[in-house]
């Protein structure tokens, strides 16, 4: 069976995976996230997606690897994830009240040995709107250590999610880390073979 590669750090990401019954194997990529400030979010989240990827990829010959990237986008600024304990309680400031997006890109990426390699990449966008935070809450928060990993330094999955996040609009699994409705939809499209040899029906 060829193996199915998620190329992240992101124990969210490997958590999604595993809700569809995916049998796949991690191994998380080392590059640096550093981006063309002129790219936009959607180009920026695709561009890091594939460096995961591709960067996984030279280490199997036979094999789908799959690299995503996320960030909060608002008001043309990129928020990833914060520096330090400060950065997190600016950025949660700055998005209480309002609405920003949050945009997650997927490469797949499939080896075959002796062969090609095809690539693909997509991304998926959700609106995210906050009430209004009190200063205690956010401090509360940040001191947690919860946001310190998470673009924007939060996480929707987090009960500041469920407490602070006053509707979205779009795939809640996008903001989590890895959109599984288009994912599976690419899979369908790009790899059929990979869900029919790695996804067990469950007994
Ligand atoms: C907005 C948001 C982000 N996140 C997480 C998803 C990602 O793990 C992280 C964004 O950082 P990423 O750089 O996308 O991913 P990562 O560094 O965690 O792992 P890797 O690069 O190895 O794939 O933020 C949440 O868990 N919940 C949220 O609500």
């Amino acid at each position: 069976m060829k193996p199915i590669i998620l190329a992240s750090a992101s124990p969210r990401r490997k958590k999604l995976l595993q809700q569809i019954n995916l049998e796949f194997q991690v191994h998380a990529s080392n590059v640096t996230e550093g981006y063309d400030s002129s790219l936009s979010p959607a180009e920026v989240v695709q561009t890091l997606a594939q460096r995961k990827a591709l960067d996984v990829a030279q280490r199997y010959h036979e094999a789908l690897i799959i690299g995503a990237d996320t960030i909060v986008a608002h008001k043309d600024t990129i928020l990833e994830k914060p520096a330090t304990y400060e950065a997190a309680e600016q950025m949660l400031h700055e998005l209480s009240g309002s609405t920003h997006s949050v945009l997650t890109g997927v490469t797949l990426c499939q080896n075959t040995f002796g062969k090609d390699q095809r690539v693909h990449t997509f991304f998926e966008e959700t609106h995210v709107t906050f009430g209004k935070l009190r200063s205690e809450d956010i401090t509360q928060y940040v001191q947690s250590g919860s946001p310190m990993d998470k673009a924007g330094s939060y996480g929707i999955q987090d009960d500041f999610g469920a407490i602070f996040v006053k509707r979205i609009e779009g795939d809640y699994n996008t903001v989590v880390g890895l959109p599984l409705y288009a994912f599976y939809q690419s899979m369908i499209q790009f790899a059929p073979e990979f869900l029919a040899t790695n996804h067990p029906t469950k007994q």
